[in-house]
């Protein structure tokens, strides 16, 4: 009979036949997953079947991680602390024998996301040596409030961090993905203190233990777009069957977690789900040339979980008006992504022709653009249909709004958004992820983005919102270099 465990055993062998499964001494490798501003796709990217737009941000979260002598501690020991936060520092000690068990914090401190990181990277891996481990994470400023912070800069300045005088979930956060950012580095991290390569061909497998890692913190299955950005970067997003994580969660060891047969056989079932190809679109993307990512943190807050339970009821007890509102909805997101698609043509195909309708629409707006629609030139279309996709991505979301009853695009925020669109050189702009009261998210031209920001500063239509210092960069996890953080550690 075909033994599939062997199988999973041989797999997980050759991923790791490059990796010394003991940690090099006094070692360090540090790395950074950017945070995610959710464009297109909200609620429908829930289903395996929708595809979302996410752009990945100049806001990363870092984790430095170093090997230290093993014979300083009395048994295998992960310490990981977050020096911008107060009481942040969590100390995991485990057992080589028993690495597939939830690792306890030495002081009580909890901090789920890296107890399930832990966890979940110490369970796939199951090193056989003792190991000391020390982990650093900093996050860039976009992520939380920087209200009541002092700075501290690396020896080089390349790296510029704000420190808070409360523990971290005392923190106000903006929304831009911290603990999806968080397990991912982590894992990257952890999955690296084990091995002497680059993480290149890993990335799979640090994005599988990831999305597992974040669903268990959150005990929960989202549709797992932060953590799949936080991975690979931008990215057009179809999520992977819940199935996978659900089966995983539903396996005997969560009952009776001292069962030596069943931590055996939970090892075996997460080592063949993490080494499985999941089938989920990850194609990368970038913004067209010349077109910036502008976000707005807005005073008040929404609760994602309860925008995201209103809706799927609503969904339920209306199946043919929910379907509709989804067809129409889906539609705009691929019209939005088939906009930025065809900028990209348009720029690499004819540049100087594309710069100058760039230099055109700085001089006008959106709102401007509408009310000429009849007189428009047709070589603007690409530019127009990015627009008017936008403008449609928005009306549904409204629809949405006001079928459900939950806040998606609130008044406040249309009035807020419509107000941008009378600006000269913002293309326009949409509540991202699951809207509600958190953020805004506008593409703008970038040559006019001071412009922009400036005169909004002068008008107090726009004075709830913070902009955030922050852009699209769109890359994935990366390695960085340890240097950069002399000074902080
Ligand atoms: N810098 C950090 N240091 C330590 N833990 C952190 C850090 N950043 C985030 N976390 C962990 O992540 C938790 C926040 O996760 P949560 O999912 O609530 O927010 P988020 O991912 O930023 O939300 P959103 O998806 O709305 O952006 C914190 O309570 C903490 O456990
Ligand atoms: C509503 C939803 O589709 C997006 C939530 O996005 P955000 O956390 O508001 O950025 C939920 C999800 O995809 O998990």
């Amino acid at each position: 009979m075909y033994n599939i465990f062997n199988a999973i055993k041989k797999n997980h062998e050759l991923i790791f036949q490059s990796i010394n499964i003991t940690p090099m001494n006094n070692t360090a490798r540090a790395f950074t997953a950017p945070g995610k501003a959710f464009l297109a796709g909200g609620y429908l990217v829930l289903e395996p079947i929708y595809n979302a737009y996410v752009t990945a941000l100049s806001s990363r979260m870092h984790a430095i991680v170093k090997n230290r002598d093993s014979d300083e501690v009395p048994s295998s020991t992960i310490t990981i602390s977050s020096p911008q936060f107060q009481e942040g520092e969590w100390k995991y000690e485990v057992d080589n024998g028993n690495l597939v068990k939830i690792p306890t914090e030495v002081k009580q401190r909890n901090n789920p996301f890296l107890e399930a990181t832990v966890f979940t990277v110490l369970s796939y891996i199951q090193p056989k040596e003792k190991f000391n481990l020390e982990i650093t994470i900093f996050s860039d400023p976009g992520y939380h409030s920087q209200h009541d912070t002092t700075t501290k800069l690396s020896v080089n300045k390349t790296k510029k961090f704000l420190y808070h005088s409360k523990p971290i979930n005392a923190v106000a956060k903006t929304g831009l993905g911290s603990s999806a950012g968080l397990v991912a580095v982590v894992t990257t991290a952890l999955i690296s203190a084990f091995e002497d390569g680059t993480i290149g061909n890993l990335q799979n497998v640090i994005h599988n233990c990831s999305q597992i890692a974040h669903c268990y913190a959150q005990k929960k299955i989202g549709s797992g777009f932060d953590v799949a950005t936080a991975v690979y970067g931008s990215i057009i997003y179809r999520r992977f069957d819940p199935g996978l994580i659900n089966e995983l969660f539903q396996h005997g060891f969560f009952n009776s977690q001292n069962d030596e047969q069943l931590k055996q056989s939970y090892a075996t079932a997460l080592v063949n789900l993490v080494e499985s190809k999941w089938e989920f679109n990850n194609t990368r993307c970038t913004l067209p040339p010349g077109i910036r990512l502008l976000m707005g943190d807005i005073k008040g807050g929404s609760e994602t979980p309860k925008l995201v339970s209103r809706v799927l009821k609503w969904k339920s007890e209306n199946v043919s008006q929910s379907s509709e509102l989804y067809k129409r909805l889906n539609q705009a997101n691929l019209d939005f992504i088939d906009a930025l698609s065809s900028l990209h043509r348009f720029y690499t195909e004819t540049p100087a022709t594309y710069k100058d309708f760039l230099a055109y629409l700085q001089s006008t707006s959106v709102a401007v653009l509408e009310s000429n629609s009849q007189q428009t030139d047709p070589k603007l279309a690409p530019f127009v249909n990015l627009i008017e996709a936008i403008k449609n991505i928005r009306s549904n979301l409204r629809d949405l709004t006001a079928y459900s009853g939950a806040e998606i695009e609130p008044q406040s925020q249309t009035i807020l958004l419509d107000n941008c669109n009378e600006i000269k050189g913002c293309l326009g702009g949409m509540v991202p992820g699951a809207g509600g009261y958190d953020a805004i998210c506008l593409l703008v031209i970038e040559d006019s983005i001071n412009e922009f920001v400036d005169s909004t500063k002068q008008d107090n239509k726009f004075e709830n919102v913070a902009w955030l210092n922050l852009h699209e960069e769109d890359d994935g996890i990366v390695e960085e270099q340890v240097n950069d953080y002399s000074g902080l550690l």
